[in-house]
């Protein structure tokens, strides 16, 4: 029986151009002033994280190294997020959800179902883009919130942490994302899962996996509430 439904964010409750259009060209933008800034603790921290692992390079430099790639390395992730509370703040960057998403989250919610995001971007990041949606504030709707510090979304050993950190057999939990070898990682530790496969994101079919375009038809195809919404 399911009893928590893990969500992925980019490609899963949010459109990849929202990420890759808008959220990323800002941080990049605001990384230089970001990573100037000895004061806050966090950039200090990645700052620290980067000289260690590449001795004498510059970790500005390393950074647009990693955005280019869009590599999810989790110092990266931490100065983003860094970057991103200006633009959250004053309305610059708004998440506008699914249409799909929050009527399925609140039907889970309302039914007993707990909810948990896994992300590599940031803790903080997640906090504040859900926190800035076009449809208000839904952080509430989260139980857990998971990101690299866990572990990276394509290792199984990250789920069973999660099952571990919600006090739930792996098996009670339900993996949505776009990406197969994330989904691939989940089965290998033990959840089930299905594929949000989103005509806007272009998404790739992974072969083998449940697949569904909406969370309503989540909902239909594993028997939750909200199916009804489909
Ligand atoms: C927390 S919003 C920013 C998302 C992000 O930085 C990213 O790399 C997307 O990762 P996801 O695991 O949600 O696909
Ligand atoms: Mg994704």
């Amino acid at each position: 029986m399911i009893r928590f439904v893990l969500l992925d964010i980019e490609g899963t409750t949010l459109p990849i151009t929202f990420v890759k259009d808008v959220m990323f060209p800002y941080a990049a933008r605001a990384l230089p002033a970001v990573l100037a800034d000895q004061s806050e603790p966090t950039v200090a921290n990645a700052r620290r994280e980067i000289e260690r692992s590449f001795p004498g390079r510059d970790p500005l430099d390393v950074c647009q190294e990693w955005m280019a790639r869009d590599e999810k390395a989790a110092p990266l992730k931490a100065l983003q997020g860094v970057a991103w509370r200006q633009g959250f703040a004053d309305g610059t960057i708004r998440a506008d959800l699914y249409a799909d998403v929050l009527p399925a989250l609140k039907a889970w919610k309302d039914a007993g179902l707990g909810l948990a995001v896994y992300s590599s971007g940031s803790i903080p990041s997640q906090k504040l883009l859900y926190g800035h949606t076009a449809q208000g504030d839904v952080t509430s709707l989260f139980e857990g919130f998971f990101d690299l510090s866990t572990g990276g979304k394509k290792d199984a050993t990250s789920y069973v942490k999660i099952a571990q950190a919600l006090n739930v057999e792996a098996g009670e939990i339900l993996f949505l994302s776009d990406i197969g070898a994330e989904l691939d990682a989940a089965i290998e530790a033990g959840l089930a899962v299905c594929q949000l496969v989103r005509p806007q994101d272009a998404t790739v079919p992974h072969v083998g996996v449940p697949q569904a375009a909406t969370l309503a038809e989540v909902a239909a195809n594993f028997g939750l509430a909200g199916s009804a919404l489909a």
